[in-house]
């Protein structure tokens, strides 16, 4: 290993991201902010500047998992950019004390959000999700807190079925939940009052980037006149779609869709396997953050307030 090279505990939470070991954009957030702790207190060198490239090293491993939840970059350029001293220590105690501040906020921002997103359910509410979100799942979550009676239509989510660890999640917390398949979603919308989901990026023009098959639950929720939201916060705002630039979707293995050997008896055929989708604006009724909930349209009013014109890369070699 080189003093370039990021320190095994960081290479190990770089290859949970990527696996999914680690997944969902909050979870890769605080998991990439961790390592960046863990690398500033694991590496053992005098000069700064061999000390500030080291953490470049490490972010850009972290930063090469996935590339559809801006959460992570996100949090790398918060860590980074408070990486400020003229010595080793000084840097070193910059980048853990920005890991621990990151961290908080990400749990506090999610007990912000949930009160907002709570409030836009009623009692008796019947709610349909898609895929496993933390932000999501926290506004349920606080609807019942709130003494609210919740049920949850769950959406299994193929091909890796998250929807089994909210429908989990959601059994424990005291809902009784339902659990569809995906293609059942659309016959299933008469019977609900809401769906929420969460979002790995959201773009300027507040399209909302989330699990694959959103958009089309998005287009039939519309159609069917059923409101439907998405709990996120603001560490999901892509401050790159402020210039132009589109968010990249993630393709995975075949091997996700359908068995290698399944596939070897069917004989050649093209499987491809996209993450993440995108919901235009005008099919999401409302976008809700830690600072209230937002019309789609209007969220590029707050990436402004927070991410200022542009996104940095501190990760990148100078
Ligand atoms: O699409 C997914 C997870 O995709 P994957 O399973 O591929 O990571 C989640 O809806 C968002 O990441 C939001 O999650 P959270 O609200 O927990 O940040």
């Amino acid at each position: 290993m080189t003093d370039h090279e990021p320190v095994p505990a960081v290479a190990a939470t770089a290859e949970e991201i990527a696996t999914m070991e680690i997944r969902g954009a909050a979870a890769i957030a605080d998991a990439a902010a961790r390592a960046l702790a863990t690398q500033a207190e694991a590496i053992d060198v005098d000069d700064p500047e061999a000390f500030r490239a080291s953490m470049r090293a490490a972010a850009r491993t972290l930063h090469e998992t996935r590339p559809t939840a801006v959460s992570l970059p996100n949090a790398l350029r918060y860590v980074l950019q408070r990486m400020n001293g003229r010595t080793v220590d000084e840097l070193r105690r910059g980048v853990t004390s920005a890991s621990a501040a990151f961290v908080d906020q990400l749990d506090r921002a999610q007990e912000d959000l949930a009160r907002v997103g709570a409030n836009r359910l009623a009692d008796g509410d019947t709610v349909m999700t898609h895929c496993h979100s933390t932000d999501a799942l926290a506004c349920i979550e606080e609807a019942v807190d709130q003494g609210k009676s919740i049920s949850a239509v769950v959406k299994e989510t193929r091909p890796r079925n998250q929807g089994h660890i909210t429908a989990e999640q959601l059994r424990d917390a005291g809902v009784p939940v339902t659990l569809i398949v995906d293609s059942a979603a659309r016959r299933y919308l008469d019977e609900v009052d809401h769906v929420l989901v969460g979002a790995d990026s959201i773009a300027a023009d507040g399209g909302v980037i989330n699990k694959i098959g959103t958009s089309g639950l998005a287009v039939n929720a519309r159609e069917r006149g059923v409101p439907i939201m998405t709990a996120a916060q603001t560490i999901k705002l892509h401050p790159e779609t402020l210039t132009g630039h589109t968010v990249e979707i993630e393709m995975r293995a075949e091997e996700e869709v359908i068995d290698p050997v399944v596939r070897d008896e069917i004989g050649e055929i093209a499987v491809e396997n996209p993450a993440f989708d995108v919901t235009p604006p005008r099919y999401m009724d409302a976008i809700v953050t830690e600072h209230g909930q937002f019309p789609p349209e209007s969220i590029v009013t707050l990436m402004r307030e927070l991410f200022g014109e542009g996104a940095e890369e501190p990760w990148a070699e100078p």
